[in-house]
């Protein structure tokens, strides 16, 4: 096996890991970006983002001389056997993906491309994207270069880990040799690879995606059902899960899904196939029943309260999944503009991302120092994001702190006999509700 150089350009959740393991696996890496605050954390050994175990990762292989950073194109492209593409596709107003970064990069590529290099989209984009990236390349270079599609699989909060320990590697490749570079630059990573042609690896991440919404969406449509039929969701997702044909992943319950990825993603399909004039009912009616799950426990605490004008909300988790301080899409978004807009004062915790919350969230929401603190003197809470720290109140300490005994849980984190054993008011989603006698009287 012979180490290559790589370039990669974008150091958000996925180019910093990607840069990151491609390094700790021999490779000589040099990631590039624009923002140069950014840049200067991490050559100081600094991750700007929060994922476990990156920090100790990027540490070690910086000093191992493998790593480095620049927010120069050029000097991260010199020499450079890949150039792997991780920056950005965002949603535009009207759902479709907004390709403008992709573009910027191939400027890039074509201005300062000075050899043969093997051009890597990681980023996920539209089906028929890494055509027209070649294509726009090709228009301003003569210098010869491939093009192949490399999608990403990883979560946010357990990204390290699903780079090292994933399902397959998908490689969409026209040329042979340059998919040969990508299987081998991978290589010892030992995760199956699964070549295709480039078309197909674009529909591969869509659709990949938008089965794991549905998924979501599904069980929370059942979960729904389950409430007015007197079921328990959590045993009807768990008997569903022993067919191996179903399995018992993306069966939780809850508030919907959040996050970079699949909001937008969902959308951008919903575009794609309406190009090809093709309306994709049923991942509408995923995006619709994710928008009704978000706002759930608002409903609920209406229906609980009547008013929720002047009630002081405690506000557990903010993230959009735990072990994260990603807020994007996050459902506590919506929740604390529902709120506000109600008449409701919030008081908002999580361990990790209260600072980028600041910077999303209603400025009326107020901020505590812990889960704990956040419910001391609240008249109820919303438990939002199952964080650790969050599942580890118990129902003594909502029954002690809170001025109302009662806790709407959109994770379902809390059991539910011991909710009812310790005297609480207790809804979570697809579960029976937990009612005091004081309040069934
Ligand atoms: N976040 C996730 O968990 C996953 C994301 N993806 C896809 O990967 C892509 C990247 O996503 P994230 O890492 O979340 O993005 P991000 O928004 O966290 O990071 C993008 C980075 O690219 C940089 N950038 C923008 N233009 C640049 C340029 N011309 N040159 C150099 N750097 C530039 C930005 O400054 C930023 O640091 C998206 O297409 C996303 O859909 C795929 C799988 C997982
Ligand atoms: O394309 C992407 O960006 C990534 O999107 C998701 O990863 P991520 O969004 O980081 O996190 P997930 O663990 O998938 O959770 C997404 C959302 O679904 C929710 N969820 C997940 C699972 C479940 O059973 N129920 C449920 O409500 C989570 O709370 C969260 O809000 C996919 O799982 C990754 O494979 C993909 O690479």
């Amino acid at each position: 096996m012979s180490f290559k150089n790589i370039a990669v350009v974008g150091t958000g959740y996925v180019g910093l890991v990607t840069g990151v393991a491609l390094s700790d696996i021999g490779h000589s890496v040099t990631c590039v970006d624009i923002d140069e605050q950014k840049v200067e954390l991490m050559q100081s050994g600094v991750s700007p983002i929060y994922e476990p175990g990156l920090s100790e990762l990027m540490t070690k292989n910086i000093k191992a001389g493998r790593l480095s950073f620049t927010t120069k194109h050029q000097q991260a492209f010199a020499g450079a056997d890949a150039i792997y593409i991780a920056v950005g596709t965002p949603q535009k107003e009207d759902g479709t993906a907004d390709l403008r970064f992709i573009e910027a990069v191939a400027d890039h590529i074509a201005e300062h491309l000075t050899h043969y290099a093997v051009v890597v989209t990681k980023s996920t984009v539209p089906v028929g994207t890494n055509d027209y990236i070649k294509s726009y390349i090709d228009k301003h270079t003569d210098v010869p270069f491939a093009v192949v599609s490399n999608p990403e699989f990883l979560r946010e909060g357990s990204a390290v880990h699903d780079t090292f320990h994933g399902d397959r590697i998908v490689i969409g490749a026209d040329s042979v040799v340059a998919g040969d570079l990508i299987e081998e630059i991978n290589k010892p990573f030992g995760i199956p690879v699964f070549r295709t042609d480039i078309r197909s690896a674009e529909m591969i991440k869509y659709a990949s995606n938008a089965f794991l919404a549905t998924k979501i969406s599904f069980v929370n449509e059942i979960a729904n059902l389950c409430e007015k039929l007197n079921a328990n969701v959590d045993d009807v997702a768990r008997g569903m899960g022993q067919d191996k044909r179903i399995g018992n992943k993306f069966l939780n319950a809850g508030i919907g899904y959040g996050g970079s990825c699949f909001p937008k993603d969902t959308s951008a399909l919903v575009q794609i196939a309406g190009n090809v004039e093709h309306e994709f009912t049923l991942l509408k009616a995923v995006i619709e029943v994710n928008y009704k799950q978000q706002r759930l426990l608002v409903e609920k605490a209406r229906e609980h309260f009547g008013s929720l004008r002047g009630k002081t909300i405690a506000m557990l988790g903010l993230a959009f999944k735990p072990n994260t301080d990603d807020m994007r899409e996050a459902a506590s978004i919506i929740l604390a503009q529902e709120l506000i807009l109600a008449g409701a004062r919030v008081v908002a915790y999580d361990p990790i991302a209260m600072e980028n919350a600041r910077n999303v969230l209603p400025a009326a929401v107020d901020y505590a120092d812990s889960a704990f603190a956040a419910i001391q003197g609240a008249d109820t809470a919303f438990v939002v994001t199952e964080w650790d720290e969050i599942c580890a109140l118990t129902p003594g300490d909502f029954k002690a702190n809170l001025k109302e005994p009662v806790v709407f849980d959109g994770r379902n984190c809390f059991n539910i006999e011991t909710m009812k054993e310790a005297g609480l008011n207790y809804y979570s989603v697809g579960r029976p509700v937990v009612k005091t006698e004081k309040e069934l009287v």
